[in-house]
């Protein structure tokens, strides 16, 4: 006979009252993890203040409980702050079930494999502003890649076209950005261990969440509404350009009562729920890409020589390259790995209690897949620090034993980022476009060497490369006047 502790699965001791709050991570999570890991397993079990948790260090038990057992492993932890601060329209943070299913759905019928074929020319458009955009003003690379996937996502949910500067419907999606993740900061808000201090009113002292709450639902107003009221409008005036609005607004034009209020509802949740899903991740892989090649100046050699072969000098790389370019896509996989951009993903909680290998994982724990510790796993990545595109190459072609980083960097089972078809035509015509035709170097010091940037990466739950500084210049006069004929943004 074992006592219910000891079936648990293993883990530091807790504390009286507090548990394992003095075990969380202080700084990058997915290294803070990893240690515990180490020490105790490839599943660590914690009590944070009351709410079970359980690390999981190996790719495989991911695989086995969040897809395997999805069907039980699928829900999300409810905050209060979320719901005080009025983001619980976003279908990320949803109780597992038939609501969330809707938004899911609905969000998927324009983001899944083949959907996203009709987003490839407005994305071709967009990534040769980009280079073009890189050309005129190389030092300010790390706004041009904010700016090229903040328009590629409100083109395709609403027909927007952003301006080159201080766009303020991507304003008002940062400010939601921002908003959303203030509430969420662990530690922060006691309401979220004591529901019941909901209740305060907003001119107790001690109720700063309600007035940060209050606060957060001004900035929500900005993110859900306004850029669907302006694309409602343009439908109206027959000016709309096609988009995911657009579509569902003409679904929902043959719906009437509860069912059209519904269906509208989950429009506007959907749509504004793309930018804050794609825009900091996909800006977050390709600022690592860039300093990848500050800093492993081979990789683009090698990049160019394949490039050459197979596109030449007279047109840009297209989708239809993609299959005849395995270095470029060993690249983006690498890339992929060597920068966990969600390194802990979005934790699933489960729906009731379970047995897994002997263990008693209880009803409501938190399961969080330590995302960046299965890219350092050295049995199926040896130096993993090392940023090596060829691991993911045999004999010239990709190697499809070698286990591809998005089979976990997106995610898990039925919460697997739906928004990543989109991300990885986004990357791979972003990353190859780049390399054939720029150069991107680290500049030089006072003696005319090269000066490598630092490589460290942001905490966080998006986690992104600190600012750097790169060269960036026209790899050939052809490479500058193909980016002049591809694009006519003004200079
Ligand atoms: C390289 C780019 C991206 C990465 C690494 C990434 C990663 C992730 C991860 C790890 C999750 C959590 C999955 C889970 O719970 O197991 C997720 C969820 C999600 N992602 Fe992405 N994502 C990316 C791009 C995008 C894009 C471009 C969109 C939208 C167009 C998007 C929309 C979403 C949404 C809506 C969810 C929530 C799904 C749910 O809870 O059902 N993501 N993503």
């Amino acid at each position: 006979w074992k006592s219910p502790r000891s079936r648990l699965p293993p883990g530091p001791r807790p504390l009286p009252f507090i548990g394992n709050v003095l075990d969380m991570p202080k700084r990058y999570a997915g290294t803070d993890f990893g240690a515990l890991t180490n020490k105790y397993g490839d599943m660590v079990y914690m009590n944070v203040l009351g709410q079970p948790m359980l690390i999981l260090g190996s790719h495989d038990i991911a695989l086995d409980l969040l897809e395997k057992r999805s069907a039980l492993y699928s829900d999300r932890s409810q905050s209060t702050m979320v719901h005080l601060g009025g983001f619980d329209w976003i279908f990320s943070t949803m109780s597992y079930g038939a609501w969330w299913r809707r938004h899911r759905r609905a969000f998927h019928q324009f983001f899944n494999l083949n959907a996203v074929v009709e987003l490839r020319s407005m994305q071709r458009t967009q990534v040769n502003h980009f280079l073009h955009r890189l050309l005129n003003a190389p030092d300010d690379f790390s706004d041009h890649i904010r700016h090229v996937f903040a328009a590629m996502i409100m083109h395709a949910a609403y027909g927007i076209q952003i301006a080159e500067k201080d766009d303020k419907y991507v304003k008002m999606a940062e400010d939601g950005i921002a908003a959303f993740s203030n509430l969420l900061v662990p530690g922060k808000y006691l309401v979220e261990q004591f529901p019941v201090l909901r209740f305060l009113p907003k001119w107790m002292p001690g109720a700063q969440f309600q007035r940060d709450a209050a606060d957060a639902t001004i900035v929500v107003h900005g993110v859900r509404e306004v850029p669907w009221a302006r694309t409602v409008e343009s439908m109206r005036e027959g000016t709309a350009v096609a988009s995911m609005t657009t579509t569902m607004m003409e679904h929902i034009s043959t719906l009437e009562g509860r069912d059209a209020e519904e269906e509208e509802t989950i429009a506007r949740n959907t749509t504004a729920v793309a930018y804050g899903g794609g825009a900091d991740t996909t800006f977050s892989l390709i600022q690592a890409f860039f300093l990848v090649l500050a800093s492993f100046p081979e990789v683009q050699e090698k990049a160019r020589t394949e490039l050459d072969a197979v596109v030449g000098p007279h047109r840009l790389p297209d989708f239809n390259d993609r299959d005849a370019l395995p270095y470029v896509c060993a690249v983006i996989k690498e890339c992929m790995r060597w920068h966990a951009i969600a390194p802990l993903g979005i934790p699933h909680r489960l729906i009731q209690d379970d047995e897994y290998r002997g263990y008693l994982i209880p009803k409501g724990t938190l399961v969080i897949p330590n995302i960046w510790a299965f890219s350092r796993d050295e049995r199926r990545y040896p130096d993993p620090e090392a940023f090596v595109p060829e691991r993911f190459l045999k004999d010239g072609k990709l190697n499809a034993d070698i286990t591809d980083p998005s089979e976990f960097a997106f995610g898990f089972g039925r919460r697997i980022c739906p928004g990543r078809h989109f991300a990885e035509s986004s990357l791979f015509l972003t990353v190859s476009s780049v390399l054939h035709t720029l150069s991107v170097a680290a500049p030089l010091d006072a003696t005319g060497k090269p000066q490598r940037p630092k490589v460290k990466m942001t905490a966080g739950f998006v986690s992104y490369p600190e600012p750097f500084k790169c060269v960036i210049k026209p790899r050939a006069p052809w490479a500058e006047a193909l980016i002049r004929a591809n694009d006519q943004l003004a200079a």
